[in-house]
C-alpha cells in the first residue's frame, strides 16, 4: 500500500528493487564508478548514501564526488568536493560535514550561471580521482588498490542541467548509471543511454529505480527539503569549526556572538589576489567589495599542472569581517588551519551569502560597539565644551 504523507524516518526504506541495484553495483568485478541522476527529491542522495555503506563492506575506502553546489552532501554550499570515506555513515538520513580530499570553490549555489566552468570543475576533480585512486601502478610491480567512486548529481533533467549531465556522462563513461524515476514521466530523464549518439554503444550498465514513496494512485510522493535553510545550517556548522568542540555553541545567536568576538586573521592586501568569479569590480573597489562576504580560500601553488583548464584547489571558506583601507588589511575569520592558511594567496568571491541570522547578529554586535564608541565621543565632546564654556 502507498503512503500519502511519509512520516519522518530514522532509517531509509530499501525496497527490493533498490537492494538488487545496490548488490549489482557493489559486487561488480572492477571497482564501480556510479553516477546517480534523476529529478529533484527523487532519492538520489539517499540511494548514494546506502550505496556508500554497501561499498564500504567490500572496500576500505570509497570515493564520493559531490557535485551538488546547492545542497552538498558532505561539505559547504558553493563547493564541489571529492571525499574519501573510510567509515560507514551512522545515520543514512543525513550526513555529517567532512573535510574533503580536494575541493573547488564554484561560488554559486547553481551551475546555471557558468555551466562550462562548472563542468570543468567536475572534470578536474574526476581527473584527480582517476590519477590518484583509479590507476593500477604496474610499473612498480605492485598494484594500487583501486577505489570505487560514487558521483551524486543535482536534479538535472531539463535545459542547461540536462546538457551538463550529458557532458558529464560522456566524459566519465561510468560503469553504472543509476537513474531515479518518478511517476510523472515528463519530469524524468529520457530512458536508455540518452547521452550517447545512436551509433555508439556504451559500456555503462543502466539501472532505473522508482522513488520509494507513492500515494494510493501509485503516483510518486516527493518529500521536498528546505534547501535555503539547509544551506544556512551547513554554513553555520562550518564556521562553528572556528571554535573548539568543547565550547558549547548551540544557537545561531551564540555562534554569531562567538564569531564577532574571535580575533580574526590579518591579511595584507599585497598578500592576496582577489578573483571575482561572476562580476567585474573596479580596481579601487576590489578589497572593499569583500567586506562582510564569504570567500573561498585558495593557493596558487596548488594548481594541477596536468591541464590548462585547472583551477587552484580551495582549502576552505572565510568570512571577511572587516577591512582597514588605511593599513591595507583584511580581517578574516576561518576554521582553516594556520599551516594551510599560510599558503593561501587567492580569495575567490562569488555569491555565497553569510546566513542572515549570523549576519544580523554580527552586525548588531559590531553596531553595539560603534554605538558605544559614539556615545563616549559625544560624552567627551560635551564635557570638553562644557568646561570651555
Ligand atoms: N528510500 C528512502 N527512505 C526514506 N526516505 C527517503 C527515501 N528516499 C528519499 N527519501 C526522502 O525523500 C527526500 C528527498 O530524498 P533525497 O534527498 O535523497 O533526494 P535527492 O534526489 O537527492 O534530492 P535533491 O535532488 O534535491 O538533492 C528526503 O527527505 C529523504 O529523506
Amino acid at each position: 500500500m502507498g503512503l500519502a504523507s511519509p512520516p519522518p524516518r530514522q532509517a531509509p526504506l530499501v525496497p527490493q528493487q533498490w537492494a538488487d541495484a545496490l548488490d549489482a553495483i557493489s559486487t561488480s568485478r572492477s571497482p564501480p564508478i556510479a553516477i546517480i541522476c534523476g529529478p529533484k527529491n527523487s532519492g538520489k542522495s539517499t540511494f548514494s548514501r546506502i550505496l556508500l555503506n554497501s561499498l564500504l563492506k567490500r572496500y576500505d575506502r570509497v570515493g564520493y564526488l559531490d557535485t551538488d553546489v546547492g545542497q552538498p552532501e558532505f561539505f559547504v554550499p558553493g563547493c564541489l568536493s571529492l571525499h574519501l570515506v573510510d567509515e560507514c555513515l551512522p545515520d543514512l538520513m543525513k550526513t555529517p560535514m567532512r573535510e574533503p580530499e580536494r575541493c573547488i570553490f564554484s561560488g554559486d549555489i547553481s551551475s546555471k550561471r557558468d555551466p562550462d566552468a562548472y563542468i570543468n570543475f567536475i572534470f578536474q576533480l574526476y581527473d584527480y580521482f582517476l590519477e590518484k585512486f583509479y590507476q593500477s601502478d604496474d610499473a612498480y610491480s605492485h598494484r594500487k588498490a583501486l577505489l570505487p567512486l560514487i558521483i551524486n548529481t543535482a536534479g538535472w533533467v531539463k535545459g542547461t542541467g540536462f546538457d551538463v549531465l550529458v557532458e558529464l556522462l560522456k566524459y566519465i563513461s561510468p560503469t553504472h548509471v543509476v537513474q531515479m524515476r518518478i511517476s510523472a514521466e515528463s519530469k524524468n530523464l529520457p530512458t536508455g543511454a540518452f547521452w550517447l549518439s545512436d551509433k555508439k554503444r556504451g559500456s555503462s550498465k543502466l539501472i532505473e529505480l522508482a522513488t520509494v514513496f507513492t500515494d494510493s494512485f501509485n503516483r510518486s510522493v516527493l518529500i521536498r527539503k528546505n534547501a535555503h535553510s539547509m544551506r544556512d545550517l551547513r554554513l553555520s556548522d562550518y564556521f562553528k569549526r572556528c571554535f573548539p568542540s568543547t565550547l558549547n555553541i548551540s544557537t545561531n545567536k551564540e555562534l554569531a556572538h562567538a564569531l564577532a568576538s574571535i580575533p580574526p586573521y590579518q591579511i595584507h592586501f599585497s598578500q592576496v589576489k582577489v578573483m571575482h568569479l561572476y562580476c567585474q569590480v573596479p580596481k579601487h573597489e576590489v578589497f572593499y567589495s569583500l567586506n562582510a562576504t564569504i570567500v573561498g580560500l585558495a593557493a596558487s601553488s596548488t594548481v594541477p599542472t596536468s591541464s590548462a583548464r585547472c583551477t587552484p584547489w580551495c582549502v576552505g571558506l572565510g568570512i571577511v569581517r572587516g577591512i582597514d583601507a588605511k593599513k591595507g588589511m583584511l580581517y578574516v575569520i576561518t576554521p582553516v588551519s594556520l599551516c594551510k592558511l599560510e599558503k593561501v594567496d587567492i580569495l575567490f568571491q562569488g555569491f555565497i551569502e553569510i546566513p542572515t541570522s549570523l549576519l544580523q547578529l554580527c552586525t548588531v554586535d559590531l553596531m553595539r560597539g560603534s554605538v558605544l564608541k559614539l556615545l563616549l565621543l559625544l560624552f567627551f565632546y560635551f564635557v570638553i565644551n562644557f568646561f570651555n564654556f
